[in-house]
């Protein structure tokens, strides 16, 4: 294995949160993601390269050793599973959580008293599907890929499972949450081989992204 390291990470809040964890580890990004269609990315040192992939893929790659190691968000790690992969950091950025909302007038208390089966919406299936198991509450899941928001404002679902951070999302489209399903921020995320193989390159990383982790808490 060459002592190349790919670092996988995805455009947006997580690449910006994860700059400064870099620049700890004295590892800058000489392209802006925001600016170039390059889905492969130099930084200032030769031997390290990040890829931008969907969020949602980031564990993919790591897994498969397409990237030695990543950031993602434990919303995106429950429901991959985490197969193939070490977890050793969790670096607090990008913290939010997994909640269960309603429009403002559905009474979703009675629904669970009486037994009723819910339609939610959710990219979170496997997460939804674990929740309302252990709850006792009968549900029909329907996966979207994005804008879960919208699904009980035009009756396609009773509910949704999505991230909450300020709450201003749910405010702007009348919906209001009413279970916490998990708290979320991301994890540096590493393949299992790479973690051996290339031990000695990515141990100062990893050491360097936790001090700094730690400071930031
Ligand atoms: N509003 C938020 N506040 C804080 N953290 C968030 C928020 N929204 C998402 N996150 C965290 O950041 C991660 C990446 O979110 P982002 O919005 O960049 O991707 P996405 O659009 O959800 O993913 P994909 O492109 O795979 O559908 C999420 O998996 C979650 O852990
Ligand atoms: O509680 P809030 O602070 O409103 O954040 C929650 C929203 O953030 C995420 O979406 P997305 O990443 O598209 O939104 P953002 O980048 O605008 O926060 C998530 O899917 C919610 O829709």
């Amino acid at each position: 294995m060459s002592q190349q390291l790919t670092l996988a990470l995805s455009k947006g809040r997580i690449f910006e949160e994860t700059l400064p964890l870099l620049e700890a580890a004295g590892i800058r990004v000489t392209e802006d993601p925001e600016k170039s269609r390059k889905l492969i990315l130099a930084t200032n040192d030769p031997a390290v390269r990040v890829i931008i992939v969907r969020a949602s893929d980031v564990p993919t790659y790591v897994q498969h050793g397409a990237a030695d190691f990543g950031v993602a968000g434990k919303d995106v790690l429950h429901e991959h599973g985490g197969e193939g992969l070490y977890q050793p950091i969790d670096l607090n950025i990008a913290q939010c959580r997994v909640s269960v909302a309603v429009s403002a007038g559905f009474d979703y208390d009675k629904a669970v008293r009486q037994g009723a089966r819910l339609r939610v919406a959710t990219k979170y299936t496997k997460t939804a599907r674990e929740h309302f198991a252990k709850k006792g509450v009968h549900v029909d899941l329907i996966k979207l890929y994005g804008s879960m928001e919208l699904a009980p404002l035009v009756g396609l679902s009773d509910a949704i499972v999505d991230l909450v951070s300020t709450g201003s999302t749910l405010r702007a489209n009348n919906l209001v949450e009413v279970e916490h399903i998990m708290d979320i921020s991301s994890r540096l995320i590493v393949n299992q081989a790479a973690l051996k193989l290339k031990r000695e390159r990515l141990q100062p990383i990893l050491q360097a992204f936790e001090q700094a982790a730690r400071r930031s808490v």
